[in-house]
């Protein structure tokens, strides 16, 4: 474990396996005061730090809206000095036994390579996308009420709070969001002159309703010339709304700065209103990459914490070899308001490991699509299509941001 006095230099390693290019201040100094220092983990030989894990504790919206303990795997690193020699197992055998014993049910994380947590029982359980839209040919057509939102521009500290209980409002209504606690509302407002790279401060603009706040967005300007005019960049941090008007207007906005012909986004849901608004989605050049990495640290209490969209009772014969207290048999039976998973005895239905689990788990990888990729067995007929209907979420799940 992890002592206080020891952060910089554990801080310095990881920031070293990365590249050795040091944050601004201002970030370091956010990431020195949301470390969870006794869930982090050091591996040091004599007193130079050769290996760093941490966790931080998020609560995670699952498919039926509950808030679910979740470990968020953060800051993984080993020393060039000293990889493939088994460190990173060793951290992930610690960390996940300690998981367990919090009686978390989940882990997750975003990956700097997808290639590295699926043998510890990953799976790729959230997509979002990437957008460069070309708003000089781009049109929006919005839903009504559009019109009769307000917009209005806020410096992002002093409006913090309210943006703040927007995205509270949201977090229960999309799977993947994790509750924002006490601190990491400072991570949307962010802003060290020296990542700017030619771009503006973060601006914010509210969007309001009969005075109330309804919508935010939050972004940055990167004017830009060329001989026939400007071309300026919209470069979007992030954005919710409580309504499909608010939403609309916020975007709208977005579209029609002055000076500016390109969006940019990074990170939405792949299933945001915007997409559905536009006149050419293919000049907005949609990228889709991988999210959110979800581990099942305890599939009995993991699978009964979430609803299912339609009745499902089935027998998963889950693979789990570097958790095996997860392998073995085990009954879901659920509908959309609530489930049990026990132990059985009971013949299997679905033979799969818990990474297959854990990229269904959010409900925005459809369980058929993995039994197409041979990873998901049926061995009752009828059992796949049952439980990859009761699996699926009505709206995408989505991490809004990195950790
Ligand atoms: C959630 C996060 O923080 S993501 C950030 C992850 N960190 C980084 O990317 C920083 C740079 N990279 C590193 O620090 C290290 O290379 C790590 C942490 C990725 C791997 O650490 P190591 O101690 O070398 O891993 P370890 O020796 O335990 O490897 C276990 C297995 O994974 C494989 N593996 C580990 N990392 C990688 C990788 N990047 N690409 C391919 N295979 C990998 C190893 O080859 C080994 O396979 P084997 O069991 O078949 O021999």
């Amino acid at each position: 474990m992890l002592r206080q006095d020891e952060w910089d230099k554990w801080y310095d390693s990881l920031i070293r396996a990365f590249g050795g290019v040091a944050e601004p201040s201002e970030e370091r100094e956010l990431w020195d005061s949301l470390t969870e220092i006794d869930r982090s983990l050091g591996v040091w030989d004599g007193d130079t730090c050769v290996g760093t894990a941490g966790v931080f504790s998020f609560r995670l919206t699952v498919p039926g809206g509950a808030s679910v303990p979740a470990a968020g795997v953060t800051m993984v690193s080993v020393a060039a000095t000293h990889r493939r020699r088994g460190v990173l197992t060793a951290m992930m055998r610690r960390q996940l036994d300690d998981v367990r014993a919090w009686g978390w049910p989940l882990a997750v994380l975003t990956a700097s390579e997808p290639v590295i947590y699926g043998r510890f029982g990953y799976g790729i359980g959230t997509y979002h996308v990437n957008a460069e839209i070309d708003t000089s040919r781009v049109r929006l057509s919005v839903p009504p009420g559009t019109d009769d939102v307000r917009l209005r521009y806020a410096v992002p500290a002093d409006v913090v709070d309210v943006c703040e209980a927007v995205y509270a409002r949201k977090v229960p209504g999309r799977p993947g969001m994790p509750a924002r606690q006490p601190g990491w509302e400072r991570l949307g407002l962010l802003d060290p002159e020296s990542s700017r790279e030619g771009a503006s401060p973060l601006q914010c603009v509210l969007a309001e309703r009969d005075g109330e706040v309804v919508g935010y967005a939050r972004f940055r300007v990167k004017p830009d010339w060329e001989p026939t005019g400007p071309k300026g960049v919209v470069l979007l941090r992030d954005t919710e709304a409580l309504d499909p008007a608010a939403e609309a207007a916020l975007w709208r906005f977005l579209f029609d700065i002055d000076l500016t012909s390109t969006v940019k986004t990074n990170g939405r849901p792949v299933d945001e209103a915007w997409q559905y608004l536009v006149s050419d989605i293919r000049r907005c050049s949609l990228r889709v990459r991988d999210s959110l990495h979800v581990r099942l640290v305890d599939v009995g209490a993991a699978l009964q914490a979430r609803t299912y969209q339609a009745p499902v009772d089935v027998v998963f014969e889950v693979e789990d070899a570097f958790c095996p207290w997860n392998a073995g048999r085990w009954r879901l039976s659920g509908d959309a308001k609530g489930a049990s998973c026990e132990r059985t005895t009971d013949a299997a239905d679905l033979a799969l490991s818990v990474r297959e689990l854990g990229a269904a788990y959010l409900g925005g990888v459809s369980l058929t699509a993995l039994a197409a990729a041979g990873r998901v067995r049926e061995l009752r007929q009828g059992a796949l299509a049952e439980a990859s209907v009761g699996f699926a979420s009505a709206v995408a799940p989505w991490l809004p941001h990195g950790f």
